[in-house]
């Protein structure tokens, strides 16, 4: 059954972040926060900074000015290796998955990269190694079957239509157990019924699983359908953050969007 969905505390709080490349403003003064078990979407038009401000929050990229907390500790930057430590995954807008390998063996590898003890026992597969290995196997198993991809287990993921391959994405990086999971346009590139699926799968990560979500998506219906709250980027500035319906109703968004061209 899934939890009672509730809103919980601040887990991400960004203040006053900046960021540039040299003379290039990706991001000026932004700060937001995200709450335990929310949806959070970041939207603008091309260009706005909305892949840089995730790239903040994983440590990618250092801005030179502000702060990131993330579950009450407080850092002027976030290095990768931290912030998959303290649970943040997430998913790129172009796929990041071994083309080759088989559904099963691409999340198993997100998981065993995120879980790398004992990856030399492992691959000899001795003692509690391999109760382990039977432990992990099992959890990706599980996996599978929650995002209906039973069918495709063996299957290399190139063969996969291209929906279906961002779906082992996001099984890749639920692999890795995250507190926070980062969505880079879960949805680009895809038909209406597959952007239907996949706002089912977000919606039911974030029901059973108990995750919080920060997503880029330019599909505004679909930022209007799954989103608890939106924050809006142009220029690299925030110029809107609320409800799904209040920032539809902001006129600098309404501006942003209509001299945008979409
Ligand atoms: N590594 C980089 N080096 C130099 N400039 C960069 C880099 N990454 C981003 N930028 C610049 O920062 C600004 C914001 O880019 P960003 O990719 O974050 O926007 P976006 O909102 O994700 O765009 P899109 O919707 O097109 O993906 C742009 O002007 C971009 O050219």
């Amino acid at each position: 059954m899934p939890m009672e969905r509730s809103i919980g505390e601040v887990v991400l709080d960004l203040q006053n972040v900046s960021l540039a490349f040299g003379g290039v403003k990706a991001l000026t003064d932004i700060s937001f926060d995200v709450r335990e078990h929310e949806i959070r979407a970041i939207i603008g038009p091309n260009g706005a900074g909305k892949s840089s401000m995730l790239n903040v929050v994983n440590g990618v990229y250092t801005p030179q000015q502000g702060s990131i907390a993330f579950q009450g500790r407080t850092f002027a930057r976030m290095s990768p290796r931290r912030a998959a430590e303290m649970g943040i995954a997430r998913t790129f807008q172009n796929l990041a998955l071994f083309k080759g390998m088989s559904v099963l063996d691409n999340i198993m590898a997100g998981r065993n990269l995120h879980f790398r003890s004992g990856l030399l026992a492992q691959a000899l597969r001795i003692g509690p190694a391999a109760r382990e290995e039977v432990r992990q196997r099992e959890f990706v198993e599980h996996i599978i079957d929650f995002l209906e991809i039973q069918a495709h287990r063996k299957t290399p993921v190139g063969r996969l239509p291209y929906g279906l391959q961002k779906r082992v994405d996001l099984g890749r990086a639920l692999a890795m157990e995250p507190r926070l999971l980062l969505l880079d346009e879960p949805m680009a590139g895809m038909n209406v019924e597959e952007k239907q699926d996949m706002s089912r799968f977000i919606l039911d990560v974030n029901d059973e699983f108990g995750t919080t979500i920060v997503l880029i998506e330019h599909d505004m219906g679909v930022v209007m359908d799954i989103a608890d709250r939106v924050v809006v980027l142009d220029y690299g500035r925030k110029i809107g953050d609320g409800a799904p319906h209040e920032v539809r109703a902001n006129e600098d968004v309404i501006r942003a969007y209509l001299g945008a061209a979409h």
